[in-house]
């Protein structure tokens, strides 16, 4: 295993926000396989999750959502609005080899107007324990349609148990890894303008990935993976 440590100072508006440190462990095993589309995958009630097995999913249950169209196309539209003119002001970053992500920008954000906000408190309703303290800044990341986001559990130090995330503009493939038993695996197919929850078990003793391109399969089916925005909220540990 290898910290990762990736600060981020961000100016939004006339706001400056204090460093935010997001500290990710990235897994250095192999990829779980090479030719996913070979493999049988154990297919959940929901359509969104499939498993290397059955024990698998029972271990998931509860602990991973998928909510599809949580946002409707004039809500994705309005954050795409409010988040595109700071994000284009940056580059994707490709070269740190060392990184959790590749081919990516990232912002975070306190204020949002009206619509955004309006929706991101539905997604705090729905994903966190009520009364859990959260963490204010919403985290913004941008994936080039060649990016991708490695194996790595989120900081447990500045994170809490619940990590909930809007996906704009692509479908993608988001691929959970037991840490202690890289054969067991979980994938949950992120719909374009879904909202997708991952709490306790599936947070802290899996690592997740997304996809990158060329392997952006979903129980044997291909899922094209083009430029993709997530928003996540996260809370604070307790
Ligand atoms: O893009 C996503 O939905 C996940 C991002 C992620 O895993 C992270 O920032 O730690
Ligand atoms: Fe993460
Ligand atoms: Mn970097």
């Amino acid at each position: 295993m290898r910290l990762v440590i990736r600060v981020l100072r961000q100016f939004e508006g006339k706001t400056r926000l204090g460093p935010v440190v997001w500290l990710r462990s990235v897994s250095d095993s192999p990829p779980v396989r090479s030719d996913v589309s070979d493999i049988k995958a154990v297919k959940g009630e929901q359509s969104w999750l499939c498993a290397s097995s059955a024990p698998v999913l029972q271990t998931v249950r509860g602990h991973v959502e998928v909510r599809e169209n949580f946002i409707t196309e004039e809500e994705e539209n309005a954050l795409l609005k409010e988040l595109e003119p700071g994000l284009k002001k940056k580059r994707y970053e490709f070269d740190h080899w060392d990184d959790a992500i590749h081919g990516y920008r990232e912002t975070e954000r306190l204020q949002w107007g009206s619509a955004c906000a309006a929706l991101l408190g539905r997604v705090r309703a729905v994903a966190f324990p009520e009364g859990s303290p959260l963490l204010g800044p919403v985290h913004v990341l941008d994936l080039d349609k060649a990016g991708y986001i490695k194996p790595h559990v989120d900081s447990v130090k500045f994170c809490g148990s619940t990590i909930a995330g809007l996906s704009l503009l692509s479908d993608s493939v988001m691929r959970l890894v037991r840490e202690e038993s890289p054969v067991d695996w979980v994938d949950l197919l992120l719909s374009r303008r879904s909202l997708y929850i991952l709490r306790d078990e599936a947070r802290f003793k899996f690592t997740h990935e997304i996809l990158k391109d060329d392997y952006s399969f979903f129980s044997g089916q291909r899922v094209p993976r083009h430029r993709r925005i997530s928003v996540i909220c996260r809370n604070l540990p307790v």
